[in-house]
């Protein structure tokens, strides 16, 4: 019943030793429902801060807190045995010192229990990705198409599509694998730049709207499912439409109640079984 050849607990050094090997499967989870749903296809389950938007309600990632981030993070350790799980750490969290990373990441894997933090940014976060490796705390950055950057790029815009801003994603890419980062998700940019920074680097990259060239995928789980609809990124490719589903499950049941189908006798307590 899985599509894994192993159904071995997934660990950082597992997820590091997958790198130009078989693909690494990653998919979000905000619950601990949604969690054990993906569990036995995902390798690697992101808390990812798009929470605040899917399920929040929020105009961006910017104003999703740490607090959130550790109740959701604690529910989808709940729901993982097999995934390895990592929490987003959220914006404002971690980019003033390492110390101030240092102190949030450290309550992030003690209050949750997952197993490493991503944190979004370029050469500029090396010496906190380092400085949390080295105290024990495994680190996955982001770099591309950074949500925490929304006000910088003027939207969610693909990155790194010039010569030039190309070049500097590469760098960054790999001086972030040198830092000691365990794996790199690299969102929204083009083909040949994902190619060469999954070529350039030894650790796993896993893309999202970054080509099939990375050493693995991930997709919001919302999106592919059909139960986010405010709006779809271009790289999202929809496997059902349970959002449609629902609708008409709940409009059945709405349709019954009005009518007095639902509650029938079978439901009721206090009835004679010779009545049903
Ligand atoms: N549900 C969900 N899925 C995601 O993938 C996601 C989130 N939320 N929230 C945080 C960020 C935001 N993301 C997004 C959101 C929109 C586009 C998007 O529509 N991009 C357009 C181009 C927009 C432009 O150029 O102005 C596209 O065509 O892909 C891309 C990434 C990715 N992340
Ligand atoms: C790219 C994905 C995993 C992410 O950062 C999020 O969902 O917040
Ligand atoms: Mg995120």
């Amino acid at each position: 019943m899985s599509i894994h050849t192993t159904n071995k607990r997934m660990t950082i050094p597992l997820i590091r030793s997958m790198k130009g090997g078989e693909k690494i499967v990653s998919l979000t989870a905000a619950t601990k429902w949604m969690s054990q749903m993906i569990d036995p296809v995902s390798d690697l389950t992101i808390v990812g801060d798009s929470l605040g938007m899917v399920s929040y309600g929020l105009e961006s990632t910017l104003q999703v807190t740490l607090e959130m981030m550790i109740l959701h993070g604690a529910a989808v350790v709940r729901g993982a045995k097999r995934a390895c799980v990592v929490v987003d750490m959220p914006f404002g969290s971690y980019q003033e010192s390492p110390r101030q990373a240092f102190q949030n990441a450290s309550r992030i894997v003690r209050e949750t229990g997952a197993q490493g933090v991503k944190i979004e940014g370029g050469k500029e976060m090396a010496e906190t990705v380092g400085f949390l490796v080295d105290r024990g705390i495994p680190v996955m950055p982001h770099i591309g198409l950074m949500p925490q950057h929304v006000h910088a790029m003027g939207g969610f815009k693909a990155q790194g599509l010039t010569e030039n801003a190309g070049k500097k994603l590469i760098e960054d890419a790999k001086v972030l694998c040198e830092a000691g980062g365990f794996s790199l998700l690299v969102e929204g940019t083009s083909e040949t730049v994902a190619r060469q920074i999954t070529e350039s680097v030894r650790i796993p990259t896993i893309g999202i709207g970054a080509s099939p060239c990375c050493d693995g995928q991930v997709l919001v789980t919302e999106d592919l499912l059909g139960l986010f609809s405010d709006y779809t990124p271009k790289f999202v490719k929809q496997y059902a439409d349970l959002g449609t589903q629902i609708k008409s499950a709940l409009e059945r049941f709405g349709k019954e109640v009005q009518e007095g189908e639902f509650p029938d006798l079978s439901r009721c307590f206090g009835v004679s079984s010779n009545k049903l």
